[in-house]
């Protein structure tokens, strides 16, 4: 596939994505006695039928490469991040910003899918929106790190359909241990915080040496 066809096949996923996005949220906004209930159903499983035979198995998606290291890698790893991933139809659209002072930033607005208590976020998808950032923000000081400790002050409710930004930065290193700071912003103010410990394996997990 030449590189302009690359790319226009990338615009559809891009496009497909958002599709399915919108499904998700159109799902949950259905009536339980809404009559096209048979008809989505069907059709939903003739798009799953278009792709049977497309999907890569799960041992090339895993580490972003085939099982035995032969095969090219099948695709960022980070466009399928459930948080922040283009290609995820379960993450919501966030566009990150990592930052050279081991800052990291995004801002999104999230719908009916991620509803926890009425009108506001899930606490558990509040807790996953900060791992994520505030590891991206730990990420500026080594390649590969993992989430050791994340606690979570749930300030004020995490509104639904309002914009929310989403910041984090590393507050201080001791050793191998990245400390980092995190916080949601609702019309200014902060609604959620989290401090958490990152650390690198102790070896490089197998598959991802290269
Ligand atoms: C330019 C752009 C770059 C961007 C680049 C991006 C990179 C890409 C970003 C991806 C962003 C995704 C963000 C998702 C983040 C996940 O989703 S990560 C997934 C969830 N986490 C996991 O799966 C981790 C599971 N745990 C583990 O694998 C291992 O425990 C770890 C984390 C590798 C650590 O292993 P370990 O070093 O053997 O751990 P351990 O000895 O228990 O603890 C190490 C030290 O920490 C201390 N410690 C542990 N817990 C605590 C605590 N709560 N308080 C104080 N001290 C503690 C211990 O006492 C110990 O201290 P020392 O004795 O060394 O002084």
């Amino acid at each position: 596939m030449s590189h302009a066809d690359q790319s226009v096949n990338r615009q559809s996923l891009l496009a497909a994505a958002d599709h399915a996005r919108a499904l998700l949220d159109a799902m949950v906004r259905l009536d339980e006695d809404t009559p096209v209930a048979p008809e989505l159903a069907q059709r939903l499983e003739s798009v799953l039928e278009l792709l049977a035979d497309h999907v890569q198995p799960v041992e090339a998606m895993v580490g972003g490469r085939t099982a035995d290291r032969s095969g090219p890698r099948k695709g960022s790893y980070r466009d399928r991040s459930p948080i922040s991933g283009v290609l995820n139809p379960i993450a919501p659209p966030v566009t990150l910003r990592v930052m050279d002072d081991h800052t990291a930033n995004t801002t999104t607005t999230l719908g009916l899918a991620y509803q926890g208590p009425p009108g506001r976020v899930h606490g558990g998808f509040v807790a996953s929106l900060l791992d994520h950032i505030m590891g991206y923000a730990a990420g500026t000081v080594g390649t590969w790190i993992f989430t050791r400790s994340l606690t979570v002050d749930y300030d004020h409710a995490v509104p639904l359909f309002e914009e929310l930004a989403i910041s984090a930065r590393v507050d201080h290193i001791d050793g191998r241990k990245i400390w980092v700071v995190g916080e949601i912003r609702a019309e200014g103010s902060v609604v959620a915080r989290a401090r958490g410990l990152w650390l690198p394996p102790r070896a490089v997990p197998k598959g991802n040496e290269g």
